[in-house]
């Protein structure tokens, strides 16, 4: 047997390389985009502003009839409040009372902030208005011109972009009521074993508290995984260990879903139905490796009924939370799912164990330092229990035996400050 240890970033890569659910898109209301990925570019169907407009409370003038520097004292011929209307053109030798965002009438090409003039602010109209320059002010000083903001067909976002509140209000300034976004991929969970027992959730499962029956969890902890990820996870569905029962599951899951997920079934035991099933023994659909990676070393992906795509994680459930997050969550959102690097804070835990090149998934728990630095502390405990409060997976390899840090450690090995791979959970 082959105690090939494979490195869980080539395998992610070939997982990224295999695997590529369809990925079709849909509209959804303005209302309802938040957060969802676009599926295509959003351009402005129109320009902002419309029409060139005031930037500030004031006077609309003519540059021409100002006296500068000094005094202009001109008379009033409107009134132009923020309004839907008609706006008359400035007459020479005049001013128009404006306010901002009203559209600037035609002749005027500057527009003097209500400040620099002898008028009241918030009293009516004047008849006549005092404009006290230093200089004589640019031209269109004050004016917000046709298109300045918004040109029009200008690419406001691109396919690939995560929808957030300022694209939707820039969508409702341009009339855009709805966008095209990717439709959330469909996930079947198949989780694997005759041991498992468990709830309403699975049909077939038995809920006799036998010794050596075992709480199925996957199902629903890899639902809420999913949803987190923007995916819509299917109700979870169970096989035993028997291949005929697995085999009708698993081509029930690849009619209804987009990207299947099994777990457990992919160990070295007598009964690892998934690996007996679609393994090089079997259909030879899938493939499986030990990753050197700890926990959720067995992995394992391939191709059921009609071309979907099928990654297999392993049944502890601690592996397999590791696996999704490694290997699962790049194919929904590549960005969102690549480790970051983060200070490790705390008096840690040294490199691990194992041979070099070892990937340890650790639960850790993010905090903003007084100097506005993130650090990444980990958080003591043994296999799935420390998740209950974890939001993040710290990523340590294992230090080589002549005491050197592995490929992708870093700073890692001995330094006071040590910066390591951490995903954000
Ligand atoms: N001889 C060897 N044995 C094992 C090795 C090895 O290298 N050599 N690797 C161990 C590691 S690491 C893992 S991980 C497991 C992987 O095995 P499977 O994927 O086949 O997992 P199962 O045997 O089906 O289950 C393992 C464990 O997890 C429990 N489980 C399974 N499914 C669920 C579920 N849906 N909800 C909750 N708990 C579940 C199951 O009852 C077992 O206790 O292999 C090791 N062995
Ligand atoms: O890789 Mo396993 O998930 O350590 O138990």
């Amino acid at each position: 047997m082959s105690s090939e240890r494979l490195s869980p970033w080539q395998w992610r890569e070939e997982i990224l390389a295999a695997v590529a659910p369809p990925r079709r898109a849909e509209r959804v209301p303005l209302e309802q985009a938040r957060g969802r990925v676009l599926a295509a570019a959003v351009r402005s169907p129109e320009q902002v502003p419309a029409l060139p407009i005031a930037a500030m409370d004031g006077f609309a003038v003519r540059r021409a009839d100002l006296t500068v520097p000094g005094t202009t004292v001109l008379p009033v011929a409107a009134e132009l409040p923020a309004r839907p209307g008609e706006v008359p053109d400035l007459p020479p030798g005049s001013a128009a009372r404006i306010m901002t965002g009203a559209p600037v009438p035609r002749g005027a090409d500057a527009v003097v902030e209500v400040e620099a003039t002898d008028s009241d602010p918030f009293g009516p109209a004047p008849a006549v208005v005092a404009l006290a320059l230093e200089s004589l002010p640019v031209p269109g000083r004050h004016v917000r011109g046709a298109g300045e903001e918004i040109p029009l067909d200008a690419p406001l976002a691109l396919a690939g972009d995560r929808v957030g509140a300022g694209l939707v209000g820039l969508a409702r300034t341009l009339g855009i009521d709805a966008l095209e976004v990717l439709r959330p991929l469909r996930v079947a969970v198949v989780v694997t074993g005759d041991e498992l027992t468990a709830d309403s959730s699975s049909d077939r499962l038995g809920a006799d508290p036998l010794p050596g029956a075992v709480r199925e969890s996957n199902g629903t902890m890899l639902a809420a995984a999913l949803a987190a990820g923007g995916a819509h996870a299917l109700p979870p569905r169970h096989s035993g260990d028997d291949p005929a029962d697995l085999r009708e599951t698993l081509d029930v899951a690849a009619r209804e879903a987009d990207l299947v997920l099994t777990t457990g079934g992919i160990g070295h035991g007598a009964y690892d139905v998934v690996k007996l099933l679609l393994g090089e023994r079997g259909a030879g659909t899938s493939r499986f490796a030990h990753l050197a990676l700890r926990p959720g070393g067995p992995q394992g992906h391939g191709t059921l009924r009609g071309g979907v795509p099928v990654v297999h994680l392993p049944g502890t459930p601690v592996g397999a939370l590791v696996g999704y997050h490694l290997f699962v969550r790049p194919l929904l959102d590549r960005d969102g799912a690549t480790p970051r690097r983060m200070l490790l804070g705390g008096e840690g835990d040294g490199p691990r164990r194992g041979p070099a090149g070892t990937v340890h998934a650790m639960p850790g728990r993010r905090e903003v330092v007084a100097d506005g630095r993130e650090v990444v502390r980990l958080v003591p405990g043994r296999r799935l229990a420390p998740y209950g409060r974890a939001d993040a997976m710290v990523l340590l390899e294992s230090e080589g035996p002549d005491g050197g840090a592995a490929p992708g450690s870093g700073e890692l090995a001995g330094a006071p400050e040590r910066s390591v791979l951490v995903l954000v959970l």
